[in-house]
């Protein structure tokens, strides 16, 4: 082949004719099975470019045929619209029908009018046990086929590996005959309506993973924004701020500011910043996003990628803002940290490599997404850094105190809501009278433990425990009867010593007990103030 294509070669060393000659016969005979040799290799390479060529065209055709008839839609996991198009397909009979199926007992399937295991729809009240059905999903990598609006469709979910981690990803891919793509905006506007309507009285909230990427990882459902009890005015401001920023994106768009608003909630822990946070979102229709600043391996570069992956019109919520910079910081380190660090041990290793500007450029640099509401809360207001609270950063700043007597007056009264008020769970049982809430203050169990019906020779003790039973319900009183309570139970609580938190612990303690409770009240505010010099004194005496 050599001496085909180079016959100059040959000649180098000298000796080139003899050599020639000698090799002129063998050389022949060879220099033409290589053309033939060639040219049957070209035919054949045109041969094959030649079946490329028609595949290609095959394929071509056959695509332009597909989408001629055919519309696909591919609906990525990532993506909300899959949640919606899942949940639609979750309800379709069709399931019923199919060979091949996933079952599921996600609750965010189940619980949605989902095509339910046969007797399962069928298990009275939701409680967190019903509340965990099993439900039919379409099985993946199968392709089922539906009619809607006399329209053929198939589905299938694909599952593939994508991404630098090559993580599962799944994709549902929808196929429609028909020539325009009004089934299809018809079909997605469907599922989109019940898969809203069925979440309209959840808050969905979301998480990041390790790829910063957004996973919802809970669905609360909407607390009231005034069972948040704060000091008159307090909530409203917040929510028609937040109502009023969403309504001007032009205002902000025509004067170049960036469409953003950042809230700082401080003050004493347990006095309803993040309740109200999420009662906010209710209100407005937002999903929570968590920020979690203290995550293990969180840095700079992280912390950017993870806000601009957060989707426009959302809530942030950054909590314990403060604890960001100072690793491993607990409520308050001066106590906690006191405890496990001995003398002598290592230092503990960082869990986030976070830096105040980091932080900063997050917050407002350019990958920063619009539309988005931030909450940032800490218990250390003053620990804060003026940068991180300057306004376009934090615009509002709200404090919360300890509770107030009119706090404590208004959580009493909704706590032991009256009759008449809105609270169906107590409406709808078969209440007993008030002889209950005349129980001790350790409650019994209403029934007695079943005993094995034997000749046993031991003695079968009643469990005795603390607390009271959920089976138990409290009496049926009148809002004037509650609000003679509420009032008298104000009247114990000191003005700005307690939490809220602290206070709906006690009377979590009473949950059936409204008389008790205000009779114990004096005695639990001693007993905390005790606790907390108690505490203070260690604290000082451990320094
Ligand atoms: N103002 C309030 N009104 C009604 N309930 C409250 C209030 N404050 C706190 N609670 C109750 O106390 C518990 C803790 O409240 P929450 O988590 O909102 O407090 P927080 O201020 O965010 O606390 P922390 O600073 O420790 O995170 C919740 O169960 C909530 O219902």
């Amino acid at each position: 082949m050599a001496s085909f294509f180079h016959p100059k070669l040959s000649g180098r060393d000298g000796s080139g004719i003899e050599f020639k000659n000698s090799a002129s016969a063998g050389g022949l005979a060879s220099s033409l099975l290589s053309l033939l040799y060639s040219f049957s290799a070209l035919r054949v390479i045109a041969f094959a470019g030649a079946l490329e060529g028609l595949r290609q065209t095959a394929l071509f055709l056959y695509s332009k045929f597909i989408g001629f008839f055919w519309i696909t839609a591919y609906f990525d996991e990532n993506d909300e619209s899959f949640d919606w198009m899942m949940i639609w397909l979750a309800k379709q009979p069709a399931w019923a029908q199919a060979r091949d199926l996933d079952i599921s007992t996600d609750t965010f399937v189940s619980g949605r009018d989902a095509l339910m295991v046969p007797g399962e729809e069928e298990d009275g009240k939701l409680s967190l046990i019903d509340s965990c059905l099993l439900s039919y999903r379409p099985t993946s990598s199968l392709t089922v086929s539906i009619w809607y609006h006399r329209r053929y469709m198939t589905f299938t979910r694909i599952l593939a590996r994508t991404g630098r981690r090559c993580r599962m990803q799944e994709t549902l891919k929808i196929c429609v005959l028909a020539r325009h793509n009004r089934v299809l905006n018809e079909l997605m506007l469907e599922a989109k309506k019940e898969y809203q309507a069925a979440e309209g009285s959840s808050v969905r909230i979301y998480a990041a993973d390790s790829d910063c990427d957004f996973l919802q990882v809970a669905s609360r459902p909407k607390r009231k924004i005034d069972s948040v009890i704060l000091e008159p005015g307090v909530s409203r401001l917040l929510v028609d701020d937040a109502r009023d920023f969403l309504s001007s994106k032009a205002w902000y768009a025509a004067r170049g500011i960036p469409f953003r608003r950042g809230y700082l909630l401080y003050g004493a822990p347990g006095s309803g910043k993040t309740s109200i946070i999420t009662s906010i979102a209710g209100v407005l229709n937002l999903d929570v996003y968590i920020v979690s600043l203290s995550r293990t391996g969180l840095d700079d570069s992280k912390l950017s990628q993870l806000i601009s992956n957060l989707p426009e019109q959302c809530i942030a919520l950054m909590e314990d803002i403060d604890a960001a910079f100072v690793q491993n910081l607990n409520r308050d380190a001066s106590q906690d940290d006191a405890g496990d660090d001995k003398p002598g041990a290592p230092p503990k290793p960082p869990t986030s490599s976070l830096s105040l500007s980091g932080l900063l450029n997050a917050l407002d640099g350019v990958a920063a997404q619009e539309g988005r509401i931030l909450y940032a809360t800490t218990n250390k207001y003053h620990a804060l850094d003026a940068a991180l609270c300057r306004p376009g950063r934090m615009d509002v700043h709200v404090e919360f105190k300890l509770a107030s007597k009119f706090q404590a007056e208004k959580l009493f009264y909704s706590f032991y809501l009256p009759v008449g008020d809105t609270d169906t769970s107590e409406e709808d049982d078969d209440l007993q009278g008030s002889s209950q809430f005349e129980t001790s203050a350790h409650s019994i169990p209403e029934t007695k433990p079943s005993v094995p019906q034997s000749d046993s020779v031991f003695a079968i003790e009643e469990p005795t425990f603390f607390g009271t039973s959920h089976r138990q319900r409290g009496p049926k009183l009148r809002p004037k009867q509650v609000s003679e309570l509420a009032v008298r139970f104000s009247e114990t609580i000191p003005e700005r010593e307690v939490s809220m938190a602290a206070l709906q612990g006690f009377l979590m303690g009473y949950k059936i007990r409204p008389y008790e409770a205000v009779d114990a009240a004096k005695r639990w505010v001693e007993s905390e103030r005790e606790a907390r010099l108690k505490m203070a004194r260690e604290v000082h005496g451990g320094r």
